[in-house]
């Protein structure tokens, strides 16, 4: 997917991913990771989620990446929040208490974007890339995110000849394949959700399963 195809998504308003609450999995599932609060967390292909104002609300700082500006303006708009803003090499930092949103495209950030990142949070960043983009996702990922950082992950699997993505499918062997290096790979749970998703149904799908995945470091 090129950066186009994502700013002409929020420049229209088409954001069906977009959630107007808090994630049920994210609220069910984070507490069980037993992370410290003083750690910072990573959203990556954040849009505006109402995510990062819960894991800011458990005592967490939070910083993001999102290629769209409207995105990042809107987040903190609608959060009552008036960031700070500075420039961060070809990224924009928008800063307001403990949430960072870095305005700008995943592979422009560096390493000291992402110095203080003690754990990840990734719903729908991964599905968002198209397969040949996601081996890409995954080595950028390993070189910044700090090594000791767990991750939770939030995922879809159908059958991708049914439906053209985004969203794309993610087999639990491709979450191996792009991760098994690093991290020891546990799936929590998994969900039927085709019930809750009848644009999916009537876009052919005949099966839909949300995964909720843990990802250890290694050693
Ligand atoms: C499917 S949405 C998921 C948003 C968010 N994680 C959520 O749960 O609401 C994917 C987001 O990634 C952003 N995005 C896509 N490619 C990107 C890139 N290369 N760098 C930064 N953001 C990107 C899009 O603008 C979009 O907001």
């Amino acid at each position: 997917m090129q950066p186009e195809f994502w700013l002409e998504r929020w420049q229209r308003g088409e954001t069906g991913w977009h959630l107007p609450e808090i994630n049920l999995h994210l609220r069910e599932f984070w507490p069980r990771l037993g992370l410290p609060s003083t750690l910072q967390v990573f959203v990556p292909l954040c849009g505006k989620t109402l995510d990062l104002l819960w894991l800011a609300s458990q005592g967490h700082r939070v910083i993001g990446v999102e290629i769209s500006r409207r995105a990042v303006e809107e987040f903190f708009a609608e959060a009552g929040l008036v960031p700070e803003i500075t420039e961060a090499g070809p990224l924009r930092r928008y800063r307001a208490d403990e949430i960072t949103l870095l305005c700008g495209d995943f592979f422009d950030l560096n390493t000291d974007h992402l110095r203080e990142v003690g754990a990840v949070y990734d719903r729908a960043s991964l599905i968002a890339l198209p397969l040949e983009l996601r081996p890409q996702y995954a080595a950028h990922f390993k070189a910044l995110v700090p090594s000791a950082a767990p991750s939770l992950l939030i995922t879809l699997d159908y059958d991708q000849s049914q439906m053209a993505g985004p969203p794309f499918s993610v087999h639990r062997a491709e979450v191996e394949q792009l991760f098994a290096d690093r991290y020891a790979i546990t799936e929590l749970a998994s969900f039927d959700v085709l019930d809750d998703s009848p644009n999916f149904r009537r876009r052919g799908l005949t099966a839909l399963a949300e995964e909720v995945w843990r990802l250890d470091p290694r050693g």
